[in-house]
């Protein structure tokens, strides 16, 4: 199966465009894993546990992992939610660009060794650049389109023949780069203008990976209104830091869980709003 059929599988099964990011910081985490060598793997494997019934995706940060020299915790956690939550995708966020020899072992990291169901990347270096990934057709491929962040727009504001940088982005992208379908692109939620922009240039069937509910403020009404399409998908909208650490006390687990569904929630009363 594709991961773009994957991922529609998951939309409708779970009735959820929520995906919970995963960015494990040991400084955070609450007392009752202090000391535990697998201490990353454990706490990510409980929240996905937990979240997993309002999910439709998982977004493990990489940086998080390799940060703490624990590359071996991210394999055994994709490993788990293949094999306790098979349904739902696993999308590697890890932003790679580089030259064409260098992007293939990116490609074989994330798809063969992480065995992820998609990955981020960067348009910045061009076609070549990202033609490794897509000897993985079954794979998706987000590409960063208009980023989350406000330094953002310092490139991806610019001109570029009467447009900006950012849509010319989504139209290589729909127009040249998604030869076999598997092509999506990220968009913050906390510019829903330009998310509607994206929207309307790349049609409805094109997924956009938005983070930037929860910890960063966006709106949830405004980014469900400007990104989902018809059908009222469209979107995987994440939040990591929100849930994640929804509480530091014994009770983290069940924290984290209420704060998936209250989010999931949220992201479904904005899409029957638009209905
Ligand atoms: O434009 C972007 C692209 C990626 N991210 C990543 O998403 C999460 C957001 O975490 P929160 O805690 O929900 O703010 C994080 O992994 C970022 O690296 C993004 O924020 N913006």
């Amino acid at each position: 199966m594709s991961f773009t059929q994957k991922l529609a599988q998951a939309w409708s099964a779970s009735d959820s465009l929520l995906t919970v990011g995963l960015d494990p910081d040991p400084a955070r985490f609450p007392a009752d894993l202090k000391g535990r060598q697998d201490r990353i793997f454990d706490f990510c494997r409980d929240i996905v546990d937990a979240s997993a019934p309002y999910a439709s995706a998982f977004k493990p940060q990489i940086a998080y992992f390799a940060a703490q020299r624990a590359e071996d915790q991210l394999e055994a956690l994709c490993a788990h939610i293949r094999q306790a939550h098979p349904t739902i995708p696993v999308v590697l966020d890890a932003k790679r660009g580089d030259i064409g020899s260098t992007a293939e072992q990116y490609a074989i990291e994330a798809f063969e060794r992480y065995q992820a169901d998609a990955v981020t990347v960067s348009p910045y270096m061009g076609a070549d650049s990202v033609e490794p990934y897509f000897a993985f057709p079954d794979r998706g491929v987000f590409v960063l389109c208009r980023t989350s962040n406000p330094g953002g727009s310092d490139l991806q504001f610019l001109e570029t023949d009467g447009e900006p940088l950012y849509l010319r982005v989504a139209s290589l992208v729909a127009d040249k780069w998604n030869r076999h379908g598997q092509c999506g692109l990220v968009v913050g939620a906390t510019f829903p203008a330009e998310l509607a922009a994206v929207r309307a240039r790349v049609g409805a069937d094109m997924p956009l990976l938005v983070p930037g509910v929860g910890a960063q403020g966006g709106d949830v009404l405004a980014t469900v209104q400007a990104g989902c399409n018809a059908a009222g998908t469209g979107m995987l909208i994440n939040s990591s830091r929100a849930i994640l650490y929804a509480s530091q006390g014994d009770d983290w687990r069940d924290a984290a869980k209420a704060m998936a569904l209250q989010t999931r929630d949220a992201i479904n009363a904005a899409r029957a709003q638009k209905a």
